[in-house]
């Protein structure tokens, strides 16, 4: 059994769609044994209204959400993780990296060191910041020692011209549009199906399962 959990910070469920997908690519795998976890809001009620983002919110209600007493379990427990974050100024958001910083103890007893690391984004723009994010992203999971896969050429769906597309060799991503409107494309949801599955297959070729 190989244990791959997505964790992600969602606000108008973008990244959301997205981490189903790639739980759905993960799933594919024979052995997988696939968790789904978003991580806390801290935005309080007002500001999300302000946002238009309690109906959107409502949308992924029912997804656990990962608490401190959850990380040793959750993320140090799993052969790989799996990181959907929106972009935010070209940059993960700001509840992802509360719980980032919340690992220096599992940290320090290099609970991480080996495991797969992997992540996906969204952004408002086509080129507001998605390859930014996910780099920047990769620092941190490499000082927990963690092994990172991307999104290798080999899946063709990044390489398309027909048509406006998120992904690139970093990771799976998708464009929502300065206004949120844009839903992901088949395209860009093929693209974290992909990941998810070749990530798994990897982390259960490292795990030896
Ligand atoms: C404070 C803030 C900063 C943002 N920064 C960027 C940015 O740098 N580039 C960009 O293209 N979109 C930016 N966006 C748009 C978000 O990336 C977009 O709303 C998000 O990807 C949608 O994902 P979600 O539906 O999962 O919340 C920003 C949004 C907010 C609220």
């Amino acid at each position: 059994m190989v244990k791959v959990n997505i964790i992600f910070h969602s606000v108008h469920a973008h990244i959301y769609r997205m981490a189903e997908a790639v739980a759905a690519g993960a799933r594919e795998v024979e052995g997988a044994e696939v968790g789904i976890y978003q991580v806390p809001e801290t935005l309080p009620e007002d500001v999300l209204e302000k946002m238009g983002a309690i109906e959107t919110k409502k949308l992924f209600a029912h997804i656990p959400v990962v608490t401190r007493d959850m990380y040793e379990e959750v993320l140090a427990g799993a052969d790989a993780l799996i990181f959907g974050t929106p972009t935010r100024y070209g940059m993960m958001t700001a509840q992802m990296r509360a719980v980032l910083d919340g690992l220096g103890k599992l940290w320090s007893e290099d609970a991480f060191v080996g495991k797969v690391g992997s992540v996906f984004t969204s952004s408002g723009t086509q080129h507001g910041g998605q390859e930014s994010t996910i780099l920047s992203f990769h620092v941190t999971l490499l000082h927990l020692g963690m092994v990172i896969v991307g999104l290798p050429y080999a899946e063709k769906r990044q390489t398309i011209m027909n048509e406006i597309t998120g992904g690139s060799p970093y990771g799976a991503s998708t464009i929502a549009g300065g206004d949120g409107s844009r839903q992901p494309s088949e395209n860009e949801l093929e693209m974290a199906r992909y990941q998810g599955r070749h990530v798994t297959q990897i982390a259960k070729k490292i795990a030896g399962k």
